[in-house]
């Protein structure tokens, strides 16, 4: 029965907006004490743009602006409205709200996990959450740092430092109560992306907010963590430390499988991780453009009687998706072979304009949710039916209020999150800082499936 909105948002705001830093031998917390408590005042010159930088890109963008005369045009070479990008800011500003674009919805009993790539500056923190005891009842509540402002802080002079998280795409809980993510590493400002450290995987218990473990992924296994947006988490909750992570790169077009015991990486390619050619031009909240993202998201069915379970995947430029065994992943061996034979299998297409960002299995009714981003909705399939047009359902839909759902996970409460971010809209034109244009949407399984061809 559709979604109800929880949260909108015109621009996003936190507790702490960066405006004190943390001193290097500080305390650690959310930046909420007084002077002395580990904190010092952000320096003045204490930025991360640099006025030759700054001058680059607008030179970058005449250029586009002069080149692009029709509408179509890639991600990472926007025809953007330069005056929009840096509307009222003052690049000394640790917080510059029209660049805080949320990304990414995870709940855990009564924290609602909210990311903020750092795709421009002025973004105190990209792992952040909402307390729902606290700050539920509000529709435009403000971002906590998770676990805390200085794990978030961004240090201008880039130093590398495993301490620190830099840049996050999504987040996943998994069944051992742990709060899984890649930090990528890099910021991805338009033109000029640095990689400050090396991507990361992190595991944070949920129930102390403890960093349990950081592996940084090696160069041999990818160069750099642009494409790292997202994580699947496979384990059983009676053995925790036997963890698999499924991690799609969308960029390079690969999937890295992490071993928790083994604390080793390894890597598979196959053609079904690019996208579909046609796929990619898309027209979304009335702009149209074309991309490229390969494989994208990552759900995990139930388990069989032999312990193991479907991988779902699918790419983000493309309508088909797609199926493995997790017991074809979890044995390294086999990402050495160059014919992977018939292990991964096509599902078949969702049928025209069903391009999906994040996808999630249902353990309970078997019903996969797909965040569709053409469509401004919610489709269903329930893998317990052929996989055909004909089984895939709608389960919310809105051209004004649901565009670009860029996250969408379900929680151990049977629950549907999803964030819908404009995201079209924010590269390739300018978003009204008067109107909402950050959406959370919650929704029980059930009732989403209601009246649609995926109810049981
Ligand atoms: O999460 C996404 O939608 C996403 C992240 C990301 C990073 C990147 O460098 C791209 O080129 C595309 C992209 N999509």
């Amino acid at each position: 029965d559709g979604m109800i909105e929880v949260f909108g948002w015109k621009q996003m705001d936190f507790y702490n907006r960066g405006d004190r830093v943390p001193n290097e031998n500080g305390n650690r917390g959310d930046g909420g004490g007084a002077v002395g408590d580990g904190y010092k005042k952000r320096p003045p010159s204490g930025t991360i743009v640099f006025p030759d930088q700054l001058h680059g890109l607008l030179e970058s963008d005449k250029r586009s602006k002069r080149t692009v005369d029709k509408r179509i045009t890639s991600r990472d070479d926007p025809l953007i409205n330069i005056e929009s990008r840096f509307q009222n800011a003052d690049t000394n500003d640790s917080y510059i709200p029209y660049n805080n674009v949320p990304m990414g919805a995870t709940h855990y009993k009564g924290r609602l996990f909210v990311t903020m790539p750092r795709r421009r500056i002025g973004i105190p923190s990209t792992l952040n959450y909402i307390d729902l005891l606290k700050d539920g009842k509000q529709y435009s509540p403000k971002l906590h740092a998770y676990p805390d402002f200085e794990t978030n802080y961004l240090n201008p002079n880039f130093p590398a430092n495993p301490k620190r998280i830099i840049s996050v795409y999504r987040t996943t809980v998994d069944a051992c109560k742990r709060l899984w993510f890649i930090d990528t590493g890099m910021l991805e400002y338009p033109d000029n992306r640095t990689q400050v450290q090396r991507p990361a995987i992190w595991v944070i218990d949920l129930s102390n907010d403890q960093v349990l473990h950081r592996f940084e992924i090696p160069e041999s296994i990818v160069d750099t963590g642009r494409g790292l947006a997202s994580i699947a988490v496979d384990v059983f909750e009676r053995a925790c430390n036997e963890a698999f992570a499924y991690i799609p790169d969308l960029l390079y077009r690969q999937l890295y499988v992490f071993s928790l015991n083994d604390n080793r990486m390894w890597a598979f390619s196959h053609n079904y991780f690019n996208f579909d050619p046609l796929g990619g031009d898309l027209q979304i909240g009335g702009q149209t453009f074309r991309w490229d993202d390969g494989i994208f998201s990552i759900t995990l069915g139930s388990y069989a009687p032999d312990g193991y379970r479907t991988v779902y995947f699918h790419p983000m430029a493309s309508n088909t998706e797609f199926e493995v065994d997790s017991s074809v992943l979890q044995n390294e061996a086999n990402a050495a072979r160059s014919d992977h034979g018939n292990d991964f299998r096509p599902l078949g297409s969702r049928g025209d304009n069903h391009q999906s960002t994040m996808h999630s299995y249902d353990q309970k009714s078997g019903i996969i949710f797909y965040a569709e981003i053409q469509r401004n909705g919610i489709g269903c399939w329930n893998t317990n039916k052929p996989f055909s047009a004909q089984n895939h359902g709608t389960v919310a839909q809105d051209a004004q209020r649901m565009i670009y759902p860029s996250d969408l996970t379900i929680d151990d409460e049977d629950n549907i999150w999803m964030m819908t971010n404009s995201m079209p809209i924010f590269i390739y034109s300018t978003l009204d800082p008067n109107v909402v244009n950050f959406r959370v949407w919650k929704q029980n399984v059930n009732e989403a499936a209601k009246n649609t061809v995926c109810a049981p």
